[in-house]
């Protein structure tokens, strides 16, 4: 079972946004999304989640048509991090967090809902954020109150002791753009937090980036779009060439040894020749 666009095409006042894109998020990995501005990435993000539907085309969850799944159903199967939250309730950080529980809100105890919270909040660092107002954090802090709602939401009705996936059912994570405000150390922990969620807890992972070398280290497939159409995707080695990224964004883009191992992809000013 995956999370599959087939087909899927989005147009709005007579503009295509999307158009033809079929790809899959496969539980146990991380797929990538990448591409200029404007691509249609978070356009795309937002059909996979079901908050848009598609002009035609379809968008199957675990072998689910998603445009016929209950808000319920998909707030219990997958968890979305927006890419900017115009959120301006006084709420303080731990409220917004738990709001992540609400789809299991008949089922689950709470402790359980205490317990996930604690754990999210220590996993996303804001621990001592936790009785702040929310609407008076910084850019990066906010970012990280809405990875540990995602996480929360995400983590449904687990017991994170127990990690046995027998049974689970799919789930998904969608992240927008998640590092675009977050400092470097904080960049990294949210993609390994991501990353580990998908190959230890089975979910499957989708997020948007605009860093390839985030792209390379932390996910399986990527794929890439270019004015509203999907130009490659596959696993990350075989699309992710300096060839490739420098005709899709316009710009001379290599590959350089790291002597720390592997290679990295650099690009550089315009006016200086390679
Ligand atoms: N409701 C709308 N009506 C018309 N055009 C729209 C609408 N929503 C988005 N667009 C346009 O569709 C295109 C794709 O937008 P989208 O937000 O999906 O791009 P993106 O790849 O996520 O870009 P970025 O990297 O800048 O976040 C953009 O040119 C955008 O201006």
């Amino acid at each position: 079972m995956t999370l599959q666009s087939q087909n899927v095409t989005y147009a709005v006042r007579g503009t295509t946004l999307v158009h033809d894109i079929s790809i899959d998020v496969i539980p146990g990995q991380v797929t990538a999304i990448l591409g200029p501005n404007g691509a249609g990435k978070s356009t795309l993000l937002k059909l996979l989640s079901g908050e848009m539907a598609p002009t035609s085309g379809h968008v199957m969850q675990g072998g689910r048509f998603v445009g016929e799944m209950s808000a319920l159903q998909l707030a219990q199967q997958r968890a979305v991090m927006p890419q900017a939250t115009s959120m301006t309730f006084p709420f303080v950080v731990r409220d917004v967090v738990a709001l992540g529980r609400a789809p299991f809100r008949k089922q689950s105890s709470r402790r359980q809902d205490n317990d996930l919270v604690d754990q999210a909040i220590s996993l996303a660092d804001i621990g001592h954020l936790a009785d702040r107002a929310y609407p008076a954090l910084s850019g990066g802090e906010k970012q990280r109150v809405h990875l540990a709602r995602a996480l929360v939401q995400l983590w449904g009705m687990d017991n994170l002791a127990e990690p046995a996936l027998t049974g689970r059912g799919d789930r998904y994570l969608l992240l927008d753009e998640p590092t675009s405000g977050l400092d470097v150390s904080h960049q990294h922990a949210l993609l390994s937090i991501a990353r580990r969620e998908a190959r230890d807890r089975g979910a499957g992972v989708l997020m948007i980036l605009h860093d390839f070398n985030q792209v390379t280290t932390y996910a399986d497939q990527v794929a890439i779009l270019h004015r509203g159409a999907l130009v490659a995707f596959g696993a990350v080695s075989a699309v992710m060439t300096p060839a490739m990224l420098s005709e899709v964004f316009a710009h001379p883009i290599r590959a350089i040894a790291d002597p720390a191992g592997g290679v990295v992809l650099v690009s550089q000013a315009p006016n200086q020749a390679f």
